[in-house]
């Protein structure tokens, strides 16, 4: 096998272990984390009575809950190090009970009251992996776990399933493994009659990504670009939280008009942490944190979206210099880094609507948006 061939082969299998991994976490069942210091792992959103036995069964009384930094900060009441990524805590008997670390673990929840949660070690590595699986899952950055000896043991007759460690760390790197394009069809659109929608899947992931494809791009120099991330609630919808539906219908106008285009409409709802972790983040926002804080109080970063997807997008239907409609520095940073090359910025500016004011100057003030 050539060695590209047995590359991405390789790429695919570590794939498939992650996405079966991530699967079981939502289920409730337990997965095994392999690495120089092995935990078992059960993400504390979807535990149930059949999981937690499983984990106690096997841990006995040394059951800690990993959690993101910030949660760890708010559940301990005491500052954490900015650095560390993954904080433990040991599981007293009495915090053991399903509701009680489930409402623990989410800052939308109504809070238990508790005590005697002390931080105890966890190696670094394993506990940044813990929460990262948590996150390809979707689910809240808190994972019931078992530190294991290496190599693991007590798993007899258990049935569970091994993921590395490492691998779920570079998980973003081969995310797009295999990309490709799998199926094109004209849809005349009310405001750009002349555009098809060409649909991409990767090998790995159940997202699918799609181009919007206005006129002809392939014959102008620099088309107009819109890298859009999917947004149920403004795009469908028509929320007035955000920008994203004027943002959409606007691109495609304004490409029309251009005479060609691409929109890129990425599966990556919520800047990349879902649409259930962002309406999570919209009753935070609700009790008066801005778009940023709210998505670090749930452990997550302020945007998780990356861009390779996008550009690898572009470079299967054969563009490589493009116009971004942006007014996200991150955008045109993360394009040209990822072998697009940006021959301009056209700025996709929309009025406030008086519901999304503050998430509009937050997006200048705190993501470096450009005002024009
Ligand atoms: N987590 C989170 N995601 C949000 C929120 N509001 C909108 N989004 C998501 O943000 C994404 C749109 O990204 P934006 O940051 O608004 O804009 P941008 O696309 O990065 O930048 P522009 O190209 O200038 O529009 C979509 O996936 C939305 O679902 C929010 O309050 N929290
Ligand atoms: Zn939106």
């Amino acid at each position: 096998m050539p060695a590209e061939q047995a590359r991405l082969e390789q790429a695919r299998l570590r794939l498939r272990q992650i996405h079966r991994a991530a699967s079981d976490l939502r289920r409730g069942v337990p997965v095994v984390l392999d690495g120089p210091a092995p935990l078992l792992l059960l993400a504390a959103e979807t535990a149930g009575a059949e999981g937690l036995a499983e984990l106690e069964a096997i841990a006995g009384e040394e059951l800690v809950l990993i959690l993101a930094t910030a949660r760890a900060a708010a559940i301990l009441r005491k500052p954490m190090p900015a650095q560390a990524e993954a904080v433990a805590v040991s599981l007293p008997p009495f915090l053991r009970n399903i509701p009680t670390f489930q409402s623990l673990v989410d800052p939308t929840a109504k809070q238990p009251a508790v005590r005697d949660l002390v931080e105890v070690s966890v190696d670094a590595q394993a506990g940044a992996a813990a929460l990262a699986l948590a996150k390809i899952a979707r689910l809240l950055p808190a994972v019931l776990a078992v530190p294991l000896p290496q190599p693991p043991d007590g798993l007899a007759g258990h049935d569970l399933l091994h993921v590395p460690a490492v691998e779920v760390l570079t998980y973003n790197t081969h995310e797009i493994a295999g990309l490709r394009q799998i199926v094109a069809a004209q849809v005349p659109l009310t405001d750009a009659p002349d555009s098809q929608v060409v649909a991409f899947r990767t090998d790995a992931t159940a997202a699918e990504h799609l181009a919007i494809v206005i006129g002809n791009p392939l014959a102008h120099p620099a088309p107009l670009v819109r890298v859009h991330s999917e947004c149920f609630t403004g795009d469908l919808l028509g929320s007035m939280r955000c920008d994203c539906g004027e943002q959409l219908r606007g691109a495609i106008r304004r490409m029309a008009e251009d005479g060609a285009g691409v929109l890129l409409y990425l599966a990556q709802e919520g800047r990349g942490i879902g649409l259930i972790n962002k309406l999570r983040a919209y009753q935070l926002q609700d009790r008066g944190l801005d778009t940023m804080d709210a998505n670090r109080v749930l452990g997550w970063g302020a945007d998780e979206r990356n861009f390779l997807v996008g550009a690898a997008v572009l470079q299967i239907l054969g563009i490589k210099r493009v116009r971004l409609l942006t007014n996200n520095p991150d955008k045109l940073d993360g394009m040209a880094a990822c072998g697009i090359e940006v021959a301009g910025r056209v700025p996709h500016l929309f009025a406030p609507n008086g519901v999304n004011d503050e998430y509009l100057a937050t997006k200048a003030s705190r993501f470096g948006h450009m005002l024009d």
